[in-house]
């Protein structure tokens, strides 16, 4: 039982195929670019820091085996093949953030006259490596400012009950997680009575991905239905709800795993409190809203079949955005490496980016 989605050791890269989990943990080999783009798009790997992680290791690992005649080359071949990693999948910010900051890396050490070609190319390769480190350091960050926040809001040192949707935890991250770091966080310090997680329909995060992780770390916690979030906010005294984010816009909007909005609607109508927790490489602060987020929309086959079984009646037309976007209004704060934000904060500290 392995909870580690990406294994990177002396530039060879595998990913767990979270496709065949729970039933089989299987590592898979990602030779380059081109594996990099394909275990994305089928989601063999998933999660959106994740995404960014396995696509930039992707291009070291072939950086790693290539030659270049000078700089320049270097530059344009790694812009182009970032570029190319961006559209595997169109909705997580991460991806795009990761790739136009390793283009400015590259363009300036292209024109730095003092960097030698080899040392332009080792450089751009440990830089894409640091980002294993610093993500589980940003999540363990988030961990601990979330767990605060929540048990802010409670009397005494009672415990807390926690809803949340989808995977957000080591297999959508480089380790820890993130809404599932809150988790992870309020497990520790022994102030978490119980978790409720979604199957979250049609993929099954929740059910496939994150009852496998609770279970690995012995966490309290209960599978629900997607469509039982209402009766669970009624009947059960749910503390909190905490998701993750594919993309917060700059004024806190947010995108996230399909059938998130309506538990947001739920929870504003039950009075709960409603988390985003997300590192800052999953915020976009070029667009203003929600409205400009790109949301994917899925193959059929993975509403109508469960693996290779058929649920559906053939010939039925499907709908399946694999994201939808939750208002800044429905959201209570944006849990993030540097601290717990109200939306309408992230703006007037940060800023829009032009
Ligand atoms: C920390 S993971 C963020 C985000 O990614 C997941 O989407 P997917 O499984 O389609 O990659 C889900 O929306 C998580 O909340």
């Amino acid at each position: 039982m392995s909870l580690r989605a990406i294994k990177y050791e002396n530039n060879s890269l595998e990913i767990l195929d979270q496709l065949l989990l729970p039933a089989q943990s299987k590592y898979i080999q990602v030779k380059g670019v081109e594996d990099g783009w394909k275990v994305i798009n089928k989601m063999q790997v998933r999660g959106a820091p994740a995404i960014a992680i396995v696509g930039c290791l992707s291009l070291a690992v072939e950086l790693h085996n290539e030659n270049f005649e000078s700089k320049k080359q270097l530059r344009q071949d790694v812009e182009g093949k970032l570029n190319y990693l961006v559209s595997s999948r169109p909705t997580a910010v991460n991806m795009k953030i990761a790739a136009d900051e390793l283009i400015m890396l590259a363009n300036k050490l292209s024109e730095d006259e003092t960097v030698e070609l080899q040392d332009m190319k080792t450089l751009f390769i440990t830089t894409i490596e640091a980002m294993l480190v610093k993500d589980i350091a940003d999540n363990r960050a988030i961990g601990d400012f979330g767990a605060r926040e929540i048990l802010s809001q409670v009397t005494g040192d009672s415990q807390v009950r926690i809803l949340t949707h989808c995977n957000t935890g080591s297999l959508a991250t480089a380790g820890y997680g993130t809404a599932l770091g809150v988790i992870r966080r309020l497990h520790e310090l022994k102030r978490l009575e119980h978790v409720y997680c979604t199957e979250t329909r049609p993929y099954n995060q929740g059910a496939r991905l994150t009852a496998y992780e609770l279970v690995h770390d012995k966490i309290p916690a209960t599978l629900i239905v997607d469509s039982m979030v209402a009766a669970l906010m009624k009947h059960r005294n749910i503390s909190a709800v905490v998701v993750g984010a594919d993309r917060v816009a700059a004024n806190g909007d947010t995108a996230n795993k399909i059938g998130t909005y309506q538990i947001a609607v739920l929870a504003k109508y039950h009075g709960v409190s409603f988390y985003v927790a997300a590192p800052f490489t999953s915020i976009d602060m070029k667009i203003l809203s929600g409205d400009h987020i790109i949301i994917e929309e899925r193959p059929d086959h993975e509403m109508t079949h469960v693996g290779e079984h058929r649920i559906a009646a053939k010939g039925i037309t499907c709908w399946n955005p694999a994201f939808d976007v939750t208002p800044a209004s429905l959201i209570a704060g944006i849990i993030t490496e540097k601290g717990v934000f109200r939306p309408q904060d992230l703006i007037q500290q940060f800023g829009q980016d032009t």
